[in-house]
């Protein structure tokens, strides 16, 4: 027989993403709809540990899906990893009656489910990461948000660019992975995208870009780096400013792509995913991941999820290849 659902906790975990609002929002309003009760842990696993908590109710979410930001705070926490921190985590899920967690960050927060998944309690994760780097799943929520805000910023730099015929090199986040910067590099008509997916050849993949660019006419450049680019953006600049004595400016867009109001894209994923895994836990599922495939909402073990292994989109990084005039 299902184990009924009774009471569920939410919170946010890791990096912030827009659209982390939105998830929490569904979450609350589904599970109230089913018959079940919503609690809202405050700052990640850091506050699953200390107690941290606030009741939710159908009115605590109204006008949220439009909001930036986690009103449930985020955090990471060094302590959670330890063996103490989380029996500590499972003494305040027994101690508040929940009997089921949702869990909404990336893959670290999933790597914290799993540890309490394999403690007694039914867990369910949702992708919220700006990097789109959870490999079960093509989408992950933040993603379209923080792309929309890079690119606003890059036309940004491009007008003064333009004005002073400089070369920017634009650093964006997205960890270890390039997603972020090959889409945010093809949809600013990048001169040259770097990514740490590949090992960069100077000349091939930068330089010769830049100079064909030159010859084609072009006065200014934008070169979009991701942060997990050994050197980052700073180093990409040097070399620049050393083979082609250009005017360069190097531009670290940091945590302002973690914010603003969610793309339309990103509170309906949000929305869906935030539906699927309170259906999950109601179904008596448990160590689940929601995902996207496709059109899809599908779901995953949390530790075939974490085993999977993301690459960049070959047919992306294809076109980015074409349109900047790397062979
Ligand atoms: N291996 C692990 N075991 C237990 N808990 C973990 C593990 N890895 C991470 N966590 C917990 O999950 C929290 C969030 O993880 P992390 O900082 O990697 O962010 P994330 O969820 O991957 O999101 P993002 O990468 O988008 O910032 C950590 O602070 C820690 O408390
Ligand atoms: O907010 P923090 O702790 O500086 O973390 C920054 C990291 O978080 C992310 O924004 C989301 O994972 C990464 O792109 C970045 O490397
Ligand atoms: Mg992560």
């Amino acid at each position: 027989m299902e184990k009924a659902v009774r009471r569920i906790g939410v919170f946010t975990s890791g990096g912030d993403a827009p659209g982390m609002n939105a998830a929490i929002r569904a979450v609350v309003r589904t599970s109230l709809h089913m018959g079940i009760e919503c609690v809202g842990i405050r700052r990640g696993y850091h506050g699953l540990i200390n107690g941290d908590f606030t009741k939710l109710t159908f009115e605590s979410v109204s006008d949220l899906s439009r909001r930036g930001g986690t009103m449930l705070y985020s955090a990471r926490s060094e302590e959670f990893k330890t063996p103490a921190g989380q029996e500590r985590a499972v003494a305040t899920c027994k101690m508040l009656g929940l009997d089921a967690l949702v869990g909404i960050g990336g893959d670290g927060t999933f790597s914290g489910l799993l540890c309490l998944a394999k403690r007694g309690l039914s867990v369910v994760g949702i992708p919220g990461t700006i990097d789109n780097d959870i490999a079960c799943s093509s989408y992950t929520i933040g993603y379209d948000t923080a792309c929309n805000t890079a690119l606003e910023s890059i036309d940004k730099l491009r007008d003064t660019m333009q004005s002073h015929e400089r070369c920017s090199v634009v650093e964006v986040m997205g960890h270890r992975a390039g997603h972020l910067a090959l889409t945010v590099g093809v949809a600013c008509g990048a001169t040259a995208v770097i990514v740490p997916e590949h090992p960069v050849d100077y000349e091939a993949d930068l330089l010769e870009p830049i100079r064909r660019a030159r010859l084609a006419g072009r006065t200014h450049f934008m070169i979009i780096v991701a942060e997990g680019v050994e050197g980052g953006a700073y180093s990409i600049g040097k070399v620049i400013e050393e083979a082609t004595a250009l005017d360069t400016r190097v531009t670290v867009l940091g945590h302002i792509q973690r914010g603003g109001s969610p793309s339309s894209r990103d509170r309906i994923t949000a929305t869906y995913m935030g539906y699927e895994a309170v259906r999950l836990l109601a179904e008596g599922k448990t160590c689940r991941v929601v995902a996207l495939q496709g059109e899809n909402y599908v779901d995953y073990d949390i530790t075939e999820a974490l085993q999977m292994t993301k690459s960049l989109d070959q047919h992306t990084y294809e076109v980015m290849r074409a349109l900047t005039g790397v062979h």
